[in-house]
């Protein structure tokens, strides 16, 4: 079983128009809402693989009880810690020239709910075959939690990956995760100045054992302590990129579960995130074009 983490729950609410119209009136062309952030997102896309999943993190109030309604109704296993404060709603406009997102903070915790999280957590990686955590902090939970929960789950002999940002993803390889899977942005975020190689070497010298760094159509770079891989796209997928790295995360996760060599761990990684692309709303992806861009990926 893969344990996702996703302390900042969200209810995803995506609008599909052709073209924003920033002062005037807009008509929506499609709406979905559906539970998100990013580990729920990874959970999605595994289960869809037909990996057994099960979602973790925070939720509460009003939104909180949408969140678990509709994974309830995607049959998506889930062990929610409750909270107090109302989750939160995350908002994507989807235009055919690109998409904006607008992340509400989320809710206020307080010390007694993150450790009643964290003690459940602890519980759960006794059947945990690999963790993944990922995504914004809610208000209230410290910035190095992404660096305990890695650290709760190496100690259990779990393997962990984290994807974050800015404070979380600075404190992250103190935990000793097994991947730390940062954009090119939040890389430069978090390692200033030097090439994407140096900042994925700067952060496994703190303790992560391998860096993914994800570079949009550039594909990916792998720093491991196998090697350097580059993965490459032959050619770019055009679509609603939100959610993509997650649907990658979900390949590196099963990759790392399987033990599969990284020229292989990355080809699926790369198109999965592809993939999703093509797919109009965080956490779906394309078969069709996964399946078609798979066995062209090149791994230098
Ligand atoms: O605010 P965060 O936690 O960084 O990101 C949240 C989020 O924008 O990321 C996903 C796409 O990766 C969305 O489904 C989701 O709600």
């Amino acid at each position: 079983m893969i344990i996702t983490v996703t302390l900042n729950a969200a209810l995803d609410v995506t609008y599909e128009v052709p073209s924003v119209d920033w002062h005037g009136v807009n008509r929506v062309g499609g709406v979905h809402r559906r539970a998100g952030g990013k580990g729920v997102n990874v959970a999605r896309v595994l289960a869809a693989l037909g990996q057994e999943v099960l979602v973790t993190g925070l939720a509460g109030g009003p939104t909180g009880q949408a969140i678990e309604h509709d994974l309830r109704a995607a049959g998506l296993p889930a062990a929610l810690t409750g909270v107090a404060a109302d989750s939160r709603t995350t908002l994507v406009v989807s235009e055919a020239r690109g998409a904006t997102l607008f992340n509400e903070p989320g809710p206020e915790v307080t010390a007694a709910e993150l450790a009643a999280f964290t003690e459940q957590y602890t519980s759960l990686l006794a059947d945990a075959d690999a963790v993944v955590i990922s995504g914004s902090l809610p208000r209230g939970v410290p910035a190095d939690v992404y660096a305990t929960l890695a650290s709760l789950a190496a100690g259990a002999g779990v393997p962990a990956i984290v994807d974050a940002d800015g404070d979380p993803l600075r404190h992250a390889p103190a935990g000793r995760p097994a991947v730390v899977k940062p954009n090119a942005e939040e890389l430069a975020r978090a390692v200033p100045g030097g090439t994407p190689a140096e900042g994925a070497q700067a952060l496994r010298a703190r303790g992560a054992e391998a860096v993914v760094v994800s570079m949009g159509a550039d594909g990916l770079l792998a720093v491991t302590g196998e090697g350097t891989f580059r993965a490459r796209m032959p050619y770019t997928v055009e679509g609603n990129p939100t959610g993509a790295g997650d649907s990658l995360v979900a390949g590196l996760a099963l990759g790392l579960v399987e033990g599969s060599p990284w020229p292989d761990r990355l080809r699926r990684a790369a198109a999965l995130g592809a993939a999703a692309v093509a797919a109009p709303v965080a956490g779906d992806f394309d078969g069709d074009v996964y399946a078609d861009i798979h066995p062209q990926i090149i791994i230098t």
